[in-house]
């Protein structure tokens, strides 16, 4: 499985002779190179000669340049370009910002900036709180990274970071209307980046930490939760974490099993993986064994990772040593946050009856799905390609979106639970099957619901600085 094979599209611009070339031949060599014609537009026509747009589908990157070779070699053919939809879409990025108000005339220049503007500012001056009120941090959150751990690619550079934070902040607005700012952060200095994430934060209503690679993502995450007022999330964390919960609690509907008498190994016991665990154990499994590169975790051992250690005291409490493997035998689940096809279908038919496999690596699983399927019961990926997608963009919009409303000072343990039964409560009882245990993300109830959840857990908990009985009038009057 490959990082492309849902397909990508690619456009052949081609000059063809007319008299030379029977497009027939054209599509041959398209069709035998591996690729599907999707479109084919006329660009110019003239007597001799056309330029015709090609777009084809193509599953396997090296497939469209071969196509683009052979194309080349064909008499009466000239290649004149090809573009990968894929990257025209990103374009100069994805995101631009707007005015929500035109600055026609001398009048809106002086309301919306000077002189105007002085009165508003010295109104934030004397109550600091209404810049939740009277600037962009009532609706805006700062999507950060180091570029350190960017999807399952690694450290790859803040640069080569932005267009997947772009991305996150796209999913931002177009799913919970939420505005989000993308910031890569040329170091992985853990003191220098909360110094930074400190150093913004005033701009804004939140901040989701991404793709910052384990152990710095844990302090930094819980030391900017201690020094700031506003939502600190790491979604590679508890987004994931949130919706793996909800994915499982209906995937043992359908098994008729109980997290409490389930072996759940985990593999890949990183940012992604602790906090799966973590939750996967406040919500009642007992036995549960993660998995990193030299094995299972247990507490026989010292590791130089402080929170392996702490990890060790909390799961595996049978002290069991071993490979993947080896604790594969008898598991009931498998959840997977660690590293493209390191799961073998041998491993996977020493499972319990009727196993859960959830394998969440991006963009390549630990197991290709469909050589895993004849011996899974329940099956995920964190692709929208195959069914069953954990993602978690289930998560982020709504859980910001509903934090945000509630003007919440954080994100507690209670929200993030709250969320991942209010994702479960999507599917209902007479929809759910083998392949689907979690809405898509294009259900537009979900953000919806797990909105409502967060908001509901932030007043029991006591997060949310909005007075209730004011929350809907002060959405109206922004003063
Ligand atoms: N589907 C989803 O929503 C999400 C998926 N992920 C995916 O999970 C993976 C991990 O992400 P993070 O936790 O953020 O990264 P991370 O870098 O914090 O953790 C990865 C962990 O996997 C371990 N690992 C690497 N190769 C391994 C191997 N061969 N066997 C066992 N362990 C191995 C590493 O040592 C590390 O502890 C990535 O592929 C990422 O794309 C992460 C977040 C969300
Ligand atoms: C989905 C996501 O956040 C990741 O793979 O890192
Ligand atoms: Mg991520």
């Amino acid at each position: 499985m490959s990082i492309a094979s849902s397909g990508t599209y690619m456009i052949y611009r081609l000059k063809i002779e007319k008299e030379q070339v029977p497009f027939g031949d054209i599509a041959t060599i398209i069709d035998g190179g591996g690729g599907d014609i999707v479109g084919i537009d006329v660009i110019s026509s003239g007597r001799s000669h056309s330029v015709r747009d090609i777009t084809v589908n193509v599953t396997d990157p090296l497939d469209s340049e071969r196509i683009g070779e052979a194309l080349q070699r064909l008499d009466g053919v000239t290649v004149i370009h090809v573009s990968d939809r894929t990257f025209l879409v990103h374009l100069g990025g994805k995101i631009e910002i707007q005015s929500k108000t035109p600055v026609k005339n001398r009048d809106d220049l002086s309301r919306v900036y000077t002189p105007g503007v002085a009165r508003v500012c010295m109104a934030i001056a004397e109550k600091p709180d209404k810049a939740h009120t009277l600037t962009i941090k009532r609706n805006t959150i700062a999507v950060i990274s180091d570029g350190t751990a960017v999807l399952g690619l690694g450290d790859i550079g803040p640069e080569a970071a932005m267009p997947v934070m772009e991305g996150k902040a796209m999913l931002f607005k177009e799913f919970a209307g939420v505005d989000a700012f993308p910031l890569c952060l040329d170091t992985k200095d853990t003191e220098e980046i909360i110094r930074i994430v400190k150093a913004v934060a005033p701009a804004f209503g939140g901040i989701n930490l991404e793709d910052i690679s384990s152990p710095r993502c844990f302090e930094i995450e819980e030391r900017l939760k201690k020094e700031l007022d506003i939502p600190v999330f790491h979604d590679d964390q508890h987004g994931t974490a949130v919706v793996l919960l909800a994915g499982l609690l209906n995937a043992l509907k359908i098994t008729g099993k109980r997290l409490e008498e389930c072996k759940v190994v985990v593999s890949g016991i990183g940012a992604a993986g602790i906090a799966c665990s973590k939750i996967l154990l406040s919500a009642g499994v007992r036995n549960l064994i993660g998995v990193d590169r030299q094995g299972a975790i247990h507490r026989n051992m010292v590791y130089d990772n402080p929170q392996w250690n702490a990890y060790a005291q909390m799961t595996n409490p049978d002290g069991i040593s071993g490979t993947l493997s080896d604790v594969m035998e008898g598991a009931d689940v498998f959840i997977g946050v660690s590293a493209p096809s390191i799961l073998q279908v041998d491993d996977v038919r020493k499972m319990a009856p009727d196993p859960i496999v959830f394998a969440m690596a991006n963009p390549v699983p630990e197991i290709d799905p469909e050589l895993a399927k004849p011996y899974v019961r329940v099956m995920a990926t964190g692709r929208s390609d195959k069914p069953n997608q954990i993602n978690n963009v289930l998560c982020f919009p709504g859980m910001f979106r509903g934090a945000l409303d509630c003007r919440a000072r954080e994100i507690n343990e209670d929200m993030k639970l709250a969320a991942a039964y209010a994702i479960a409560s999507v599917v209902r009882d007479d929809e759910l099957s083998e392949t689907y245990i979690i809405p898509s993300v294009f259900n537009n109830k979900v953000v919806e619901k797990v909105r409502e959840a967060v908001i509901e857990a932030a007043y029991r908990t006591g997060v949310a600085r909005k007075s209730m009985p004011d929350f809907h009038a002060e959405d109206v009057d922004p003063a």
